[in-house]
């Protein structure tokens, strides 16, 4: 719990109507001490994912104009910034659009924030910084080198941090996410993304009828079924890891980068098993080719976030991982149409 002059501190939640925005301000809104506003054009998000009696705009970061009255009229104390394009497939089609709103739009939000004297940053980076990284699991001073445009606007951001730190003082933390996935215990958030490119809700499609088979992109990688290997990570421990983070900046006031995953891996063959094994429902799987820009193994080494933040996740194996994801989908068929 933070009070500063005995008032809550204020934390604009950048994208907090997304995925993992929105966990991150369900899990803030359990917290004493912090007024939350949440800033999202809603383009992805979903304003019913947003809980009674929290403050909303709906605007872009690339709108300058926008992002000046919002400080002005909130006055924040901190940013935690989740707003990006995450689909990697898209990026290699389209590296320019990416560039635009996850680098462009993230300078225009640091630009504001120095004008402002907002000094406390919590940033959404991600595994795919690491390419096909040489040994896992990934420690977090393992050098970055992306693979495909997504990951190399996340790998630009955070070299924007250091810059901005060394010329005026920004704090910030980089959250660097593997797999995130799950949904929030009582079931009435979760995954949805139009269109949905991530495996676990692509699976629970196929599960559902709603489609007719899940394609399963490559089984001549180098790993123990040949499919690729992901980190899957409960998106409420990932929301806690924001808290902790944010909670270690203003104690610490110490810069730093941090690897959020579970330490283990699934390949894709195995999440599919799990999805069996959790809902009771067989359906058809397709092998395809590879997926451009794919990594085949990525599993955080997150040891670090867990002795320094003091992060503990709740989520441990996948089946659990996919009970909760389960909970949300057999609910919301439709995703956030359904409420
Ligand atoms: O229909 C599908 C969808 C995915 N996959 C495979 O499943 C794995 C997971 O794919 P996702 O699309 O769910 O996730 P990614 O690992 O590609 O990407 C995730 O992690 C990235 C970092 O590596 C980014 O952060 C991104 O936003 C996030 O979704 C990959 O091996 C992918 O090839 C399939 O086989 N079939």
């Amino acid at each position: 719990m933070f009070l500063r002059n005995s008032k809550a501190m204020r934390i604009l939640v950048c994208g907090g109507a997304g995925y993992i925005g929105s966990h991150l301000v369900r899990e803030l809104s359990t917290q004493q001490g912090y007024e939350i506003i949440v800033l999202d054009n809603l383009s992805k998000g979903h304003i019913k994912s947003i809980p009674n009696g929290i403050k909303f705009e709906k605007a872009d970061i690339r709108d300058k104009k926008a992002l000046e009255r919002i400080f002005s009229e909130y006055k924040p104390d901190a940013v935690m910034h989740f707003c990006a394009s995450i689909s990697i497939e898209e990026s290699v089609a389209d590296p320019l659009g990416y560039y635009e709103n996850n680098v462009v739009g993230t300078i225009y939000l640091l630009q504001t924030m120095k004008k402002h004297n907002v000094k406390y940053f919590i940033f959404s980076s991600s595994s795919a910084i690491f390419g096909n990284p040489k040994e896992v699991p990934i420690a977090d001073n393992i050098q970055p080198d992306p693979i495909n445009p997504y990951g190399d606007t996340k790998y630009i951001v955070e070299k924007i941090l250091a810059w901005s730190e060394n010329a005026y003082g920004l704090k910030y933390i980089c959250l660097r996410y593997f797999n995130a996935c799950g949904a929030h215990e009582s079931g009435d958030i979760g995954e949805d993304h139009d269109p949905e490119t991530h495996l676990i809700p692509l699976i629970f499609q196929a599960a559902l009828g709603q489609r007719s088979s899940i394609s399963i992109f490559g089984n001549d990688y180098d790993t123990k079924d040949g499919t690729c290997v992901r980190d899957y990570i409960h998106v409420t421990d990932l929301a806690t890891a924001h808290i902790k983070a944010l909670e270690y900046l203003i104690r610490e006031n110490k810069s730093q980068s941090f690897n959020l995953g579970s330490g283990g891996g699934y390949t894709v063959n195995e999440v599919i098993n799990a999805v069996v094994d959790v809902t009771g429902i067989q359906f058809s799987t397709i092998m395809e080719s590879r997926r451009p820009g794919d990594s085949a193994v990525l599993i955080a080494n997150s040891t670090r976030a867990e002795q320094i933040l003091g992060w503990k996740r709740k989520y441990d194996t996948i089946e659990d991982i996919v009970a909760s994801a389960w909970k949300y989908h057999k609910s919301h068929i439709n995703g956030y149409n359904d409420r």
